[in-house]
């Protein structure tokens, strides 16, 4: 377990221990069966015949300490999301444990708004789900629209958010969760959508929020975002941490190993590598996806949704 420099000294906000998650992916069995062989299989543990278990985290393990921003890179499908979503409590593991020190909030391109509400509605619900008082809420409402420069071009916070481009539902998602302080931030992919300007500024809040005492990770494909933010950076590859240190050295190894190994082109996407991806149809159809739930061996400092 890799741990950087002066950061050893200040107090562990995030541990990871040993993290196995597992999707189990029903859907490619043959009849839908009887309620009892169900309740058979609910009460032995038994899977559904035909179900397909992803081993997406295997046995990750390390230590995040207030103050460090942390990057995590690797390529397509090899954990970084699982993993950000077990440590903010969505997932639980199926093997290891997962410690924080306060209340750790992701903030994905795909989190969850009310598409049919306007802007407005939105940064309301968002704040106060957050925690806020509805006069916190009414307080933080005008510099959340404006960091997220939603109406830069005309009266945008009050249509639905179903007319705003993905890139700007994700600089509002990104307003509404930046405008509260947090113990754990966890950023999928959010800083990649946006123009320079917004990236730029968004930087500059995530510096902030490190200021003030945080701990921010980061998911990104985006080396540059990933070099200009943290300073430590861990590298998934198949579920497996393959390096845990300081940013320039791990996305130095990782573009080496990217160069020597370059992703599959479409055309060679029908020879797919099985010990590293999930065949694509178990993604594309959210109803027969189960997350794996069978124990939930993670600790106590989280808060479930
Ligand atoms: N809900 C799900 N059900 C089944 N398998 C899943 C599910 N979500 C992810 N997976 C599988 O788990 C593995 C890790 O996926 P994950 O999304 O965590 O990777 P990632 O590193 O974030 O990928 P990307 O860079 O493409 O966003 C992949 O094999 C993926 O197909």
């Amino acid at each position: 377990m890799a741990e950087i420099g002066k950061a050893r000294r200040t107090p562990p906000t995030v541990i990871v221990d040993d993290v196995h998650v597992v999707y189990r992916v029903h859907g490619s069995g043959t009849g839908r069966g009887s309620a009892t062989s169900a309740l058979g299989r609910l009460t032995t543990r038994r899977s559904l015949p035909g179900t397909r278990e992803v081993h997406a985290v295997k046995g990750v393990s390390f230590v995040a300490r207030r103050g460090e921003a942390v990057g995590m890179v690797g390529t397509n499908g090899s954990g970084k999301s699982t993993l950000l979503r077990a440590i903010a409590g969505l997932l639980p593991p199926e093997r290891g444990r997962v410690y924080t020190d306060g209340q750790p909030s992701l903030l994905g391109v795909n989190a969850a708004m009310m598409n049919d509400l306007s802007g407005e509605r939105n940064v309301t619900l968002g704040c106060l789900a957050m925690g806020m008082t509805p006069q916190e809420t009414r307080d933080r409402y005008p510099g959340i629209v404006d960091f997220s420069g939603i109406n830069a071009r005309g009266d945008f916070i009050h249509m639905p958010m179903r007319t705003y481009s993905s890139g700007m539902a994700a600089r509002l998602r990104f307003s509404i969760a930046a405008a509260k302080t947090h113990d754990v931030l966890l950023i999928d992919e959010a800083l990649s959508t946006g123009d320079g300007t917004f990236q730029r500024r968004s930087r500059e809040r995530i510096e902030q929020l490190r200021a003030e005492a945080g701990t921010v990770f980061l998911v990104s494909h985006n080396s540059a975002t990933i070099r200009e933010t943290c300073d430590r950076t861990l590298w998934l590859e198949s579920g497996v941490l393959r390096m845990d240190g300081a940013t320039d050295d791990v996305l130095a190894a990782y573009e080496d190993f990217t160069h020597a190994n370059p992703a599959p082109r479409p055309d060679s996407a029908s020879r797919p590598d099985p010990g590293s991806r999930t065949a694509p149809d178990s993604r594309a159809d959210p109803d027969s996806r189960t997350n794996s739930a069978s124990r939930t061996d993670s600790g106590s400092g989280f808060g479930r949704p």
